[in-house]
C-alpha cells in the first residue's frame, strides 16, 4: 500500500514570519488525520498549502503519486472538484448561500459531469436525508437554514461525488455543544461508511479523540509530536502536547 498523500518539509513563510516549517507526513487510504494547537500555531496555514490555496514557499505535496505543486492549476482544480472536498469552518464559505439546498448539492454533481436533472435532485435528497435535513427543505436557501443545518448541507454538497481526500477546517467551530456532538457522531459515521481519508484542523481536542486515529500537534508553525490519537492524548511526550491536554482536563 502507498500512502494517499506525502508531505516532506513543507514550509510557508508570511515575510519574516513563519506560517509552518519542516512538516512531514503521510496520510493512508482511509486514514483520518488530526492537526491539533492553539491559535496561530501554523494548522490553517498547512491546511490552505495542502489543498492548494496557498503555494509554499519549499517542501514537496504527492498525491496518489503526483506532485501536487508541479501540478498545472486545472489539473488541481479539477482534483479539488473530483477527488478532494473542503469543508470549511463557515459553512457560508463553501456553500452558495443564493441558491436552493438541492442546488448546493446538485451543483457539485454537474461540476463532475452528471447532466440528467431527474438523477441530479434524486441524489441530493438522498443526501439531505444522509445529513438528516428534511427532504422538503430542498428548495429552500441555506441562509434559512440553522448553524447545524448549514454545516451538515455543506458536509452533503462535499461529499455527494464521493471524494478520496476532504479537508476540514474546524468542522464543529462556533456550533453549541449539542449541535457539535450531532454533527460529529454524523461525520464519524460518514466517514467510516466511505472509507474517507481525512486531514482535520482543529483546536478541540474532544474533535479528534472521536474522530482521528492519528494526530499531529503544532505550535510555532512546527509539528511536535506525532502518533496514534490515544497514545498522544494518554501518554503525551512533549511538554507542549502536555500542556494542551492537561489545559483541556482541568475545563
Ligand atoms: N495572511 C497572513 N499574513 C501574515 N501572517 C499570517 C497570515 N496568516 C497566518 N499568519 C501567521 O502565521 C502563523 C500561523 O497562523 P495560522 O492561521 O496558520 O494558525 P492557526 O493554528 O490556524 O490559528 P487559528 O486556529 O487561529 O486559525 C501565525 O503566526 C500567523 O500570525
Amino acid at each position: 500500500m502507498t500512502p494517499l498523500l506525502s508531505v516532506r518539509d513543507l514550509e510557508r513563510r508570511y515575510g519574516p514570519r513563519i506560517g509552518c516549517t519542516g512538516v512531514s507526513f503521510d496520510l493512508w487510504p482511509g486514514e483520518v488525520l488530526g492537526i491539533v494547537g492553539e491559535s496561530g500555531s501554523g494548522k490553517s496555514t498547512l491546511l490552505s498549502c495542502l489543498a492548494g490555496q496557498q503555494r509554499p514557499d519549499a517542501g514537496t505535496v504527492t498525491y496518489d503519486g503526483r506532485d501536487v505543486l508541479a501540478m498545472a492549476e486545472s489539473d488541481r482544480r479539477r482534483l479539488a472538484r473530483t477527488e478532494w472536498a473542503h469543508v470549511h469552518q463557515h459553512a457560508r464559505d463553501g456553500l452558495r448561500m443564493g441558491v436552493s439546498a438541492g442546488a448546493n448539492v446538485g451543483e457539485r454533481l454537474m461540476a463532475t459531469g452528471h447532466r440528467h436533472y431527474g438523477d441530479i435532485r434524486a441524489a441530493a435528497l438522498d443526501w439531505l436525508g444522509r445529513v438528516e435535513i428534511a427532504g422538503d427543505r430542498i428548495d429552500d436557501r441555506p441562509s434559512s437554514f440553522s448553524g447545524g443545518m448549514q454545516q451538515r448541507l455543506q458536509i452533503a454538497r462535499n461529499l455527494v461525488t464521493g471524494p478520496r481526500l476532504v479537508f476540514m477546517d474546524e468542522p464543529t467551530g462556533g456550533l453549541d455543544v449539542s449541535v457539535q456532538a450531532r454533527l460529529l457522531d454524523l461525520l464519524r459515521g460518514l466517514v467510516r461508511d466511505m472509507g474517507l481519508s481525512v486531514i482535520i484542523v482543529t483546536h478541540d481536542l474532544a474533535v479528534v479523540r472521536l474522530l482521528a486515529d492519528r494526530l499531529m500537534v503544532m505550535t510555532g508553525g512546527r509539528v511536535v509530536e506525532q502518533g496514534l490519537t490515544d497514545q498522544v492524548l494518554d501518554d503525551p511526550q512533549h511538554a507542549y502536547t502536555q500542556l494542551l491536554v492537561s489545559s483541556v482536563l482541568q475545563v
